[in-house]
């Protein structure tokens, strides 16, 4: 982890190249990074905490009753078996070789646990309905966490108990971390980000409390069944399980209600600034797709496919029989799948991963409004987020820079600017150094936001997977072999530092050369 930025090549070849006149076919894709010399990734080989890459069927009670309750349910036979993955718990396991592009999952729409059929089977749904008409609707993961509550009360009594009796009781993700842990992240952005989750359950809870006090008046809730701790175990449950269908109803579900607040997997985070808009589609449980892990470089995901009226899964290269198939969780950091999902792939096997940057427009710029007016008519906050990987950052960066730092004496100056940058991707010559010594600037704060040093860190990690090496580990994971917690926030804010260090190398490079082209 150490040599990345030892073994930079300083050429400028090797920048982030972000002054580089883009098409307008590549300018319309703005959203996604440049990204090269990525280390190969290592596939599957870091889920297996054994070393084994034969994961084992799960053949046991739990998992028969699920199958029993999916068959009666419709699931018609499929190529995948549950199998149990050492430090993953659960996943799923091709039972037949698998061709590139086949389409190895079918979940019927019966099973898909959409928050109009949560709605629909709720105790509380005369409420929920009456909210709705009311134009008050419940965000979907409130409607569909007020669903699992109250199935898991309903416990071995109710219809959903097979599927639920083998979701895990512990997720991982920051919703169950103590305020200590979340402590961990300071001086990173996932700090800010993990505040955000954990304030977004609570509002969520408080947003509930006058239909639960209706529920309550008018006998339907039953008791206990929606307490603080049930309904935070649903919260944490979604954000670790829940998939966003992009191509299945609008951008409001299957009812008229807006999605929530829940980050689960596919969804896109919503840590960026005021960022875009919340993609399309519909948030869902799936029973038995969900048992599939997270692969950091596959490509698939889950989706409703109108023409096999099924929730597809299609696979992105060939599997043999036996070896556990991944989906994409989303192109998300080791830090961001920490926070959602409880685990971070070690950032060599994972090649989304990085940090994010904060760049703002100041405060005290007198043509602070008008720059703000500009930049929010291609789609930017004054204060943004930026994804920064190894040796990629996304062309906006640049851009954006060029917009905080430019002087500009109206309003219609600041938007025939930003329409230069952002949509002719025109970047003026005497802009660039300043703007390049912004992000140097920006990537230097960040790096000295951390409380404690690299070198401490990376001893304290050392140090940590020394001890559970010699068995002395505390794995937090479902399983011994995942490292624990505190290693894995460790991996995360070295990773992120060790990024903020590279971009820096590689923009005092850029640098040094758009200041020697300019003498020229
Ligand atoms: C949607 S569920 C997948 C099924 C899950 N393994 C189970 O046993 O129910 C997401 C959870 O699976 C685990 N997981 C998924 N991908 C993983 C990976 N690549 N490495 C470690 N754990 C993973 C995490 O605990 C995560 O919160």
């Amino acid at each position: 982890m150490t040599a990345a930025i030892a073994t930079c090549t300083p050429s400028a070849t090797a920048a982030l190249q972000a002054w580089r006149p883009r098409t307008a076919a590549a300018a319309a894709s703005r959203r996604s990074c440049r990204r090269r010399g990525l280390p190969a990734h290592a596939g599957l080989l870091g889920l297996f905490g054994s070393g084994s890459s034969t994961p084992q069927l799960a053949n046991d009670e739990e998992g028969e009753a699920l199958r029993a309750w999916l068959e009666q349910r419709g699931l018609p036979p499929q190529q995948l078996a549950a199998v149990v993955v050492p430090g993953a718990g659960r996943g799923l396991a091709a039972t037949k070789p698998i061709a590139k592009g086949e389409a190895l999952l079918r979940l019927p729409l019966e099973l898909v646990l959409t928050p109009a059929a949560a709605q629909q089977r709720s105790c509380l749904r005369p409420l929920l309905e009456e909210a709705e008409a009311a134009g008050r609707p419940l965000p979907a993961w409130s409607v569909l966490a007020l669903f699992l509550a109250e199935a898991h009360a309903a416990g071995a009594t109710g219809d959903w108990w097979p599927y639920l009796r083998l979701l895990p009781e512990q997720t991982g993700c920051v919703l169950e971390w103590s305020e200590a842990e979340v402590g961990w992240l300071r001086g990173s952005q996932l700090h800010e980000a993990a505040l955000e989750i954990r304030a977004a359950a609570d509002a969520s809870w408080q947003e509930m409390q006058p239909l639960l006090a209706a529920a309550a008046q008018r006998g339907l809730a039953p008791p206990g069944a929606f307490d603080r701790a049930s309904l935070q175990s649903a919260f944490a449950m979604l954000l670790s399980r829940l998939v966003r269908l992009a191509s299945l109803g609008g951008n409001s579900g299957s009812s008229s209600r807006g999605s929530g607040s829940g980050s689960g997997s596919g969804s896109s985070s919503s840590s960026g600034g005021s960022g875009p808009a919340e993609p399309p589609g519909t948030e869902a449980l799936l029973p038995f797709a969900d048992l599939l892990n997270h692969g950091p470089s596959c490509t698939s995901h889950l989706d409703w496919s109108a023409q096999d009226a099924a929730v597809v899964l299609r696979a992105d290269r060939k599997y043999k029989a036996g070896e556990e198939v991944l989906v994409s969780y989303g192109d998300k950091t080791g830090g961001e799948l920490l926070l959602s999902y409880g685990f971070a792939p070690p950032p060599a096997t994972n090649p989304h991963d990085g940090v994010k940057l904060r760049l703002s427009l100041r405060q005290d710029d007198p043509v602070r409004d008008w720059k703000a007016a500009a930049l929010a008519r291609h789609g930017f906050a004054p204060s943004q987020l930026f994804p920064l990987r190894m040796q990629a950052a996304p062309w906006e960066l640049m851009h954006y820079a060029g917009m905080c730092v430019a002087e500009v004496g109206s309003a219609a100056d600041a938007d025939s600017l930003a329409e230069r940058l952002f949509r002719q991707d025109d970047f003026p010559r005497e802009l660039q150094p300043v703007a390049l010594e912004a992000v140097i600037r920006a990537c230097q704060a960040a790096q000295q936001a951390y409380p404690s040093s690299l070198d401490a860190d990376r001893a304290e990690l050392e140090a940590l997977q020394q001890q559970q090496q010699a068995g002395g580990g505390s794995g937090s994971g479902s399983s011994g072999a995942a490292p624990s917690r505190r290693q894995q926030v460790l991996q995360v804010l070295i990773y992120e530092r060790q990024v903020l260090a590279r971009t820096i190398f590689i923009l005092q490079q850029e640098l040094r050369d758009v200041k020697r082209l300019a003498r020229t």
